[in-house]
């Protein structure tokens, strides 16, 4: 039985805990207080970047966010230099003398990375695998020796010392295949791989009802409807709490009640479920069983 915390309001961007995941989140803390960087992995839509921000939150430091992408490189994450910047200075206050100074320094700005190693942020560095390994390999460095090295610039200083205080939390999604990169074993092997995999069914209602402001009798029939789908599809695919918070806001924002048996209620769903559902499940005409699939577990849907 999930037990929560605290009720969030609508619109706050806190995360609705359970005690299992407050037991995560003070393990997570330990870890990183002892200067352990921390792997949140697990399949889309499970949490895993709200959980990561609610952590770095806990550490009352600033909190630095990057999310990966294959363009990512040393220039965005140590620094670069951006211009130039011009000074002239004539003086002619005696007629008879001109006197002419001028100097160019180039302007350096330094990388998110950059910044917060040098100031001890926390780093949430999301969905680090869509970056090109040869970029995380900075990483290896920062976590190994305590040193950023400053590589590639015209830097006088080869390196800046890692601040105490900073650290990383890094997500990813094991099941994502398009755009990824695979993690090099030398970077997974420094850090503590924590599997987040969706929620129970009860957890999942307790924050669609606060993010939708729902009853909790409706939120419980969004998401066993929607669980129930997942079940059907291979492992670790198919729709999440993403979907549930969908349909649940949609639902009252366009005043649809959410009752399995009205056909405005089954065409949100079809709309919302129709694709994820077709895609993760064996079949040969996968749109259509999917849509089949989707009006069944709305009739069969209970709101009690
Ligand atoms: N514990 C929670 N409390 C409140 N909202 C949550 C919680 N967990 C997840 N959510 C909500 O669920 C949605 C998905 O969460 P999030 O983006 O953190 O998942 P993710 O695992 O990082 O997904 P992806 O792998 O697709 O990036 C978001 O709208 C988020 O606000």
């Amino acid at each position: 039985m999930t037990v929560l915390k605290k009720q969030i309001n609508k619109n706050s961007r806190e995360i609705v805990q359970d005690e299992k995941t407050e037991d995560l989140l003070s393990r997570a803390l330990k870890y990183l207080k002892a200067g352990y960087p921390i792997h949140l992995t697990g399949p889309s839509g499970t949490g895993k970047t709200s959980l990561a921000l609610a952590l770095a939150k806990r550490r009352k430091r600033p909190v630095m966010l990057i999310h990966g992408n294959h363009e990512l490189n040393n220039k965005d994450l140590i620094g670069d230099f951006t211009g130039y910047t011009s000074k002239k200075v004539v003086d002619n206050y005696v007629r008879s003398v001109y006197k002419r100074d001028e100097s160019v320094t180039e302007t350096w700005r330094d990388g998110r990375l950059l910044e917060a190693v040098k100031n001890g942020y926390t780093l949430v560095y999301d969905e680090f695998t869509r970056s090109q390994p040869a970029a995380n390999n900075i990483f290896l460095s920062i976590l190994e020796e305590g040193i950023l090295p400053l590589y590639g610039t015209k830097l006088t200083e080869p390196f800046v010392r890692v601040h105490p205080e900073f650290c990383v939390i890094f997500t990813s999604n094991p099941d994502e295949y398009a755009g990824v990169y695979q993690t090099q074993d030398a970077l997974l092997d420094r850090l503590i791989t924590i599997f987040i995999d969706h929620k129970e069914r009860e957890h999942e209602a307790a924050i669609v009802s606060a993010k939708a402001d729902l009853e909790m009798k409706s939120a419980i029939a969004i998401t066993t409807l929607v669980s129930e789908l997942r079940k059907e599809c291979k492992a670790d695919s198919g729709p999440s709490l993403r979907a549930s918070l969908m349909i649940a806001r949609l639902a009252s924002e366009e005043n649809i009640p959410i009752d399995g048996t009205n056909s405005a209620f089954q065409r949100l769903c079809t709309d919302i479920l129709g694709h994820q559902v077709s895609r993760c499940i064996e079949s040969d005409e996968p749109t259509k069983t999917a849509e089949k699939m989707i009006l069944q577990a709305c009739i069969n849907m209970k709101v009690t």
